[in-house]
């Protein structure tokens, strides 16, 4: 609880959740030894963890083709989880019942303003358990996001998708991470999870061939220096890897 700092520049306090963090399956170990209650889960677990990495190959293609990269699995291949170790990881997230009134200032944070630092996640929440909200870039405005945008329709909220830090710096920042953030004020108890899809650890941030993002010019360039700066990158002289930027950005997180 509170060992975690989402936005450790703008929040005093580190973010009043607690989370659960599963690694993927590894060669060695099918899944990392689980405690109960979620011991008896392994099988599932593993699956669930299984389909989310084969929604997130299917994005990368999806976005390798839409960039005319000229191997459309680009980004997939980088993230071939039979290759080697990456940084991805499945989260349980839990932001338990608080006492603590909201601050004059503004709503209670639960987890504070940031974007999420690998290439895609997945995000799982409950119906009736709100509280996500993205800041738009347009006004700079924090606007709740639904649960479910659409019930009549849809009988299960649909999974929700953000862009990641690592795929600003792939596309030069022509896609931009979303920058989110969890609010309410005391009430009922919080689930959700997350499925932070990761590449290789020794994959390089380089810029992904792609003529779509030739055309886009130095549109990019404000985003990826936002980037740039989360992580003390100098310039486009400097490259890192998925895992040295994993590792400067979780050390300003957890205050290292
Ligand atoms: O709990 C949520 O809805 C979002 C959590 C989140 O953004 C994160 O853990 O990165
Ligand atoms: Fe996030």
């Amino acid at each position: 609880m509170a060992g975690e700092s989402l936005d450790p520049e703008g929040q005093k306090q580190g973010d009043p959740k607690e989370a659960f963090n599963i690694g993927p399956p590894s060669p060695l170990l099918q899944l990392q030894p689980l405690p109960p209650p979620l011991s008896s889960s392994t099988a599932l677990i593993l699956r669930f963890q299984t389909a989310c990495h084969a929604l997130c190959t299917t994005i990368l293609n999806l976005l390798g083709t839409a960039l005319e990269t000229p191997d459309p699995s680009w980004f997939a291949v980088r993230h071939d989880q039979s290759l080697g170790p990456s940084g991805t990881i499945f989260r349980l997230l839990y932001y338990p019942q608080t006492t603590t009134p909201s601050p004059s200032s503004g709503p209670c944070i639960r987890a504070g303003a940031h974007s999420d630092y690998g290439s895609l996640t997945l995000l799982f929440r409950l119906p009736g358990q709100p509280g996500l909200e993205l800041l738009t870039t347009s006004s700079g405005t924090w606007k709740p996001v639904p649960v479910n945008p659409s019930p009549t329709t849809l009988s299960t909220p649909p999974i929700l998708v953000n862009i990641g830090d690592l795929l600003s710096f792939w596309t030069g920042g022509m896609l931009k991470s979303t920058v989110h953030r969890v609010t309410f004020s005391g009430g009922e108890e919080r689930h959700s999870m997350a499925y932070f899809c990761h590449p290789l650890d020794e994959v390089e941030l380089v810029r992904v061939p792609s003529a779509v993002i030739e055309g886009f010019g130095d549109r990019g360039e404000g985003e990826l220096e936002v980037q740039r700066r989360k992580v003390g990158v100098t310039g486009e002289g400097e490259r890192i890897t998925a895992k040295e930027h994993l590792r400067r950005r979780l050390e300003v997180t957890y205050g290292l």
